[in-house]
């Protein structure tokens, strides 16, 4: 039903917030309502910019002032994007942008800043990857500072202007904005998840971002990991995983410094997924062959019972013993994946 109560841009941000990620936009709602509208429009801000960053019917030359540019459209109300592609998941959010900025231009000077900031730095890193993408045929993250690079422009700045939003919201202290370093670890380890779970996915788009520096190790074929009983396959999985979870610690201590109740909840909740992946992918032969998702019942577990600091230390010893339980001498990366669970163990 219709709620007349509320203006109708902020209705159809909720709506948009809703189509986009139904079971985030749940956490989203759980917010005070001054940081939730906050919140949503930096969120739904970061769609539009992934949009048009993921659009691959979008020509590199079109694509490069668009994504450098974004930050600046976002401050001209009725501004709106109707060119991209068909297949583009939230399209329609760019055809109807105008009722993001609108809410964008009713929010205080101090969030707007924030937003504006985040847009540009990351508008300008995906330009940057972009651009390496077309000029190495799909292959834009060699070493290991590339991929901690990309997935700080994608993922890390997030955590960053979050940090600040929560600052500015006086719902938290001011330090978790002054740590930067441990927001982007926020940021890395869900992307991080994100990445070696949509193995396939990617592939078969012909995007990767799991780097060359890791994989090369293993094969001299990326694709060829997608052939069933590769025993490389799964060792270079066990090193992309430990790569990945030597984040969790700085995950944890981020979560520490969290005061309110709908913030912790809003941030350890992904947290949580994550690191419950992260055990379902490890030495996983399906990783390569679909979406490993966690089951239904161990999500609901998760969003029921992170609440509180000790709860959310348990779920990662949980998952933290599961990965160790499946951990063999064979792997190469058998140490690496022992003291990585160690000092999960450490920071709980
Ligand atoms: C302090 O930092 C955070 C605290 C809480 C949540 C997130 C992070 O969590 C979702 C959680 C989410 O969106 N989950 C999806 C499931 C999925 O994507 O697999 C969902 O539940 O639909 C997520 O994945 N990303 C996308 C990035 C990782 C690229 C940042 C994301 C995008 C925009 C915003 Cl404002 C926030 C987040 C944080 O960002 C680091």
């Amino acid at each position: 039903e219709k709620d007349e109560t509320i203006p109708g841009d902020l209705r159809r941000c909720y709506e948009f917030l809703k189509l986009t990620s139904r079971s985030f936009a749940a956490v989203i709602m759980e917010l005070t309502p001054e940081l939730r509208i906050a919140v949503m429009i930096f969120y739904l801000v970061l769609r539009g910019l992934d949009t048009i960053e993921d659009d691959m019917t979008i020509s590199l030359e079109k694509k490069k002032p668009l994504l450098l540019d974004f930050y600046k459209f976002i401050e001209q109300p009725g501004w709106n994007f109707k060119e991209s592609g068909p297949n583009e998941k939230d399209r329609q959010l760019l055809v109807e942008f105008e009722v993001v900025i609108a809410e964008y231009h009713n929010l205080k000077q101090g969030y707007r800043d924030v937003i504006s900031s985040i847009a540009k730095e990351m508008g300008s890193g995906m330009a940057k990857y972009a651009t390496l993408a077309e000029e190495h045929d799909g292959y834009s993250v060699e070493s290991l500072e590339d991929f901690d690079m990309y997935c700080h422009y994608v993922a890390g700045l997030v955590g960053e202007g979050l940090s600040r939003l929560f600052a500015n919201s006086d719902l938290e202290t001011k330090d978790l904005a002054k740590q930067p370093a441990l927001s982007n670890s926020v940021g890395l380890f869900l992307q991080k998840t994100n990445i070696i779970r949509d193995y396939r996915e990617d592939f078969e788009d012909k995007r990767q971002f799991w780097p060359r520096a890791i994989w090369s190790k293993y094969t001299d074929d990326f694709g060829s990991f997608c052939e069933p009983g590769n025993v490389k396959a799964l060792y270079c999985l066990s090193e992309i995983v430990a790569n990945a979870l030597e984040h969790a610690p700085s995950a944890i201590e981020y979560l520490c410094q969290l005061q309110n109740q709908q913030v912790f909840n809003f941030v350890a909740i992904p947290q949580c997924m994550a690191i419950a992946t992260l055990a379902a992918v490890f030495k996983n032969p399906e990783t390569f062959q679909t979406n490993v998702k966690i089951r239904k019942g161990q999500a609901v577990t998760i969003i029921m019972y992170a609440m509180n600091i000790k709860a959310v230390c348990d779920i990662f010893l949980r998952y933290t013993r599961e990965i160790h339980a499946k951990n063999t001498p064979d792997d190469p990366n058998f140490l690496r994946i022992s003291i990585a669970c160690g000092k999960v163990e450490q920071a709980c």
